[in-house]
């Protein structure tokens, strides 16, 4: 250990996140580990049920139990843990606690005792909570990322989630298979052993990683309560869909032993109403941030949650097993879509802000616990009841009355998140089912009443080094040649105060600034730019030549800084009073070429590492995929000669009145621009 408590620095290659030995161990322990969690969940509450006198509302109940008392250690003893975690050495904690949850798994079929298997229930929950902490502060050590190079810590902490979540659907098909097994050959407490064997070999392969030394934890982490009460600021409206997410999940999971047996189905069928749900929250996590692009992500949220809920009620009413399995797993994509949207928007977990992102969490997980430690019992106290013909079991009733308050909450975030007021929500969702974004015919029809632009507008956009001011200069130079009024531009720093800003956005000084600083910066940027240079140059009739524009703002600050592109987009709208250009000229180019032809010092832009730059470059490449009307992709690595040939070729069609090519050769004239 240092002195400072960190774990000592690995000589591991920084190249990459799998090329470290070291780091690749402590992920397969991560899986092992997580693994032995999630299949320890339907292991200890289906042994319960199967323990419980009385039908599927009681079994439901006993199993309810466990699933609470699992919950609790992590609403009510994380931070404690993190406290010990920090005080003891990491490898020895790691191991320990998994070898204890391997006797604790494997005494419950032995005891045979339903008191002790809810007290080896909470016990196998508290010693999962290291887990939580010390790879994580123990991955810049073990793949040899210095304190500079965020991005490769990010992907490997990203990746040690993966392994620890990603294992629980996993584990809901392990369980399920182990359950028709153990019915096969008599042996009911098969899936209780195999999970034994699984922390078995989590400690086991912990044990070998001789990197992981010193503590691992950095011991202050938040209460969930406190947080919940008074965490980090963000609207409201995002705090009630994540709950109602949590909510229509949990509901799910906590009478799922139930319910399944309702159906007809053991601890098979409820196995594959996990599955249903593990593998359709890991979907809809998974699509959140990737579905209807062009839809308001607020809108998206709230809808998703209204979903989620609708399908619980159906969840509730249906009463063959299959159905309940699929419609469960369309439920958790709904779910998990609003998660993933819910937390887009509460923002990257940065230095400044990472309350409100921690906040979510602990709403997501105090209503998953009170929704296990309440539902169960609910469905026993209600009883199956005749409504007519239709028999609703408990389970389902107490379905009912959660899908209930998950609805109210989805339809009230949607009213307050909604940042679209006033636009039709279907009409808006046909367009974003198309890749459009939704004008109202009215605002089209006010459009097309302005006096529209007489000018024609030319942004160049690329990487560092593309060649963008060459050839926005270039073709400036070839349009005036042609008697035309040319307006060079550029951004950011075009206008007195756009001056300012550049300064601010360039200093390499400038340590610390937020993204969404310095996305408003170059928005505020270019507010002035088209207010006091574009658009007047447009109105008089002049042909403007912008070296960079919106799409650069998106491609860096929405691509590279990883900021949600479509926020960025309605932002630069609102700057801009909605003026794109007539034509964008992307110059492609690698960013080692590019970088490689300046000159000066880097700025602070320039100075970001090369994945950034890489990613900017796939954000351009993109938008030109998207809208390839409006683009000229042009592979900058051609002689600069080349490049303006193509550039002046696609310029010349979109001039008003076009001579063809051939006709300028002749005659050695150019048309003049007119008002249209
Ligand atoms: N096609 C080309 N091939 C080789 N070098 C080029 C080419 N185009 C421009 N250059 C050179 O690359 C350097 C950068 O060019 P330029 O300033 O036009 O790029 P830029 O995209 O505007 O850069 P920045 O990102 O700094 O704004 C200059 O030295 C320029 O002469
Ligand atoms: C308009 C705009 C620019 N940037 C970045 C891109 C460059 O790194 C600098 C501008 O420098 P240049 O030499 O004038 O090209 O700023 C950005 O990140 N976002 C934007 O919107």
């Amino acid at each position: 250990m240092t002195r400072t408590g960190a774990l000592p620095p690995h000589a591991a290659e920084p190249t990459g996140v799998w090329s470290s030995k070291p780091f690749r161990r402590l992920w397969l322990a991560v899986s092992l580990s997580g693994l032995g969690l999630w299949l320890s969940v339907p292991a200890l509450a289906a042994s319960a049920a199967a323990a419980a006198d009385g039908g599927p509302a009681a079994q439901a109940r006993s199993a309810g139990l466990v699933l609470a008392v699992m919950a609790l250690p992590a609403v009510l003893l994380a931070p404690l843990a993190g406290t010990a975690a920090a005080r003891l050495d990491a490898r020895v904690l790691l191991t320990a606690a998994d070898a204890l949850r391997f006797a604790l798994v494997l005494s419950v079929p032995l005891v045979g005792a339903a008191p002790w298997t809810v007290v080896a229930a909470f016990l196998v929950a508290l010693l999962a909570l290291p887990w939580t902490a010390v790879p994580d502060a123990a991955v810049p050590a073990l793949i040899g990322a210095d304190r500079q190079d965020d991005e490769l810590r990010g992907r490997a902490r990203r990746a040690v989630l993966r392994a620890a979540f990603g294992a629980a659907p996993v584990a809901a098909v392990l369980f399920t298979v182990l359950a028709l097994i153990a019915r096969a050959a008599d042996l009911a407490d098969l899936p209780l052993y195999a999970t034994a064997v699984v922390f078995l070999g989590a400690a086991a392969s912990v044990a070998l990683l001789r990197d992981l030394r010193g503590s691992g934890a950095p011991g202050t982490a938040p209460w969930p309560l406190l947080l919940v009460v008074g965490g980090g600021a963000a609207p409201r409206g995002l705090f009630l869909a994540a709950a109602a997410a949590a909510l229509t999940t949990a509901a799910i999971a906590a009478v799922a032993v139930g319910h399944a047996r309702e159906m007809g189905g053991g601890a098979a069928g409820f196995g594959s109403v996990l599955i249903g749900l593990t593998v359709g929250l890991a979907a809809g996590i998974f699509l959140g941030p990737r579905v209807l692009g062009p839809f308001s992500r607020a809108r998206l949220l709230g809808l998703a949650v209204v979903a989620a809920a609708l399908l619980l009620i159906v969840v509730a009413l249906v009463r063959d097993l299959v159905v309940v399995v699929f419609v469960t797993s369309f439920m958790s994509v709904a779910a998990g879509m609003a998660w993933s949207t819910a937390a887009g928007l509460a923002g990257e977990p940065t230095d400044e802000q990472a309350a409100a992102p921690a906040r979510l969490r602990a709403v997501a997980l105090v209503t998953g616990l009170v929704a296990v430690a309440v539902l169960p019992p609910l469905a026993a106290a209600l009883g199956d009841n005749a409504i007519g013909s239709y028999e609703l079991a408990g389970t389902g009733a107490a379905l009912l009355i959660a899908a209930v308050p998950a609805l109210l909450a989805g339809v009230l975030a949607y009213r307050r998140l909604d940042d679209r007021r006033g636009i039709p929500l279907l009409p808006d969702l046909l367009a974003a089912l198309r890749g459009e974004v939704y004008t109202p015919p009215s605002r089209g029809a006010e459009r097309a009443a302005a006096p529209r632009n007489r000018g024609v507008f030319i942004a160049f956009e690329g990487g560092e080094g593309a060649g963008k001011t060459t050839q926005a200069r270039l073709a400036a130079i070839w349009l005036r040649d042609h008697g035309y009024d040319v307006v060079t531009t550029h951004e950011p720093g075009a206008t007195k105060i756009g001056m300012r800003l550049r300064a601010m956005l360039l200093d390499k000084q400038n340590t610390g600034l937020s993204a969404r600083a310095e996305t408003l910066l170059y928005a505020a940027d270019r507010a002035d730019h088209v207010a006091n240079v574009i658009r007047p140059a447009l109105e008089r009739g002049a042909i403007v030549v912008s070296d960079r524009y919106v799409d650069s703002s998106l491609a860096y600050q929405g691509y590279g800084r990883r900021q949600p592109v479509d926020e960025i987009a309605r932002v630069n709208a609102w700057a801009t009073e909605g003026l794109v250009p007539d034509l964008t000229v992307l110059l492609e180019v690698p960013p080692d070429t590019g970088l490689g032809r300046l000159a000066s010092p880097a700025d602070r832009m320039e100075s970001e590492p090369r994945e950034f730059h890489e990613r900017v470059r796939e954000g351009f490449r993109a938008l030109a995929d998207a809208d390839p009307g409006r683009y000229l992709v042009v592979d900058a690595s051609l002689p600069q000669n080349e490049i303006s040939r193509l550039v002046q070729d696609r310029i010349r069609e979109i001039l008003p009145d076009p001579v063809p090519a051939g006709t300028e050769e002749i005659t050695s004239t150019f048309p003049a621009i007119t008002d249209i």
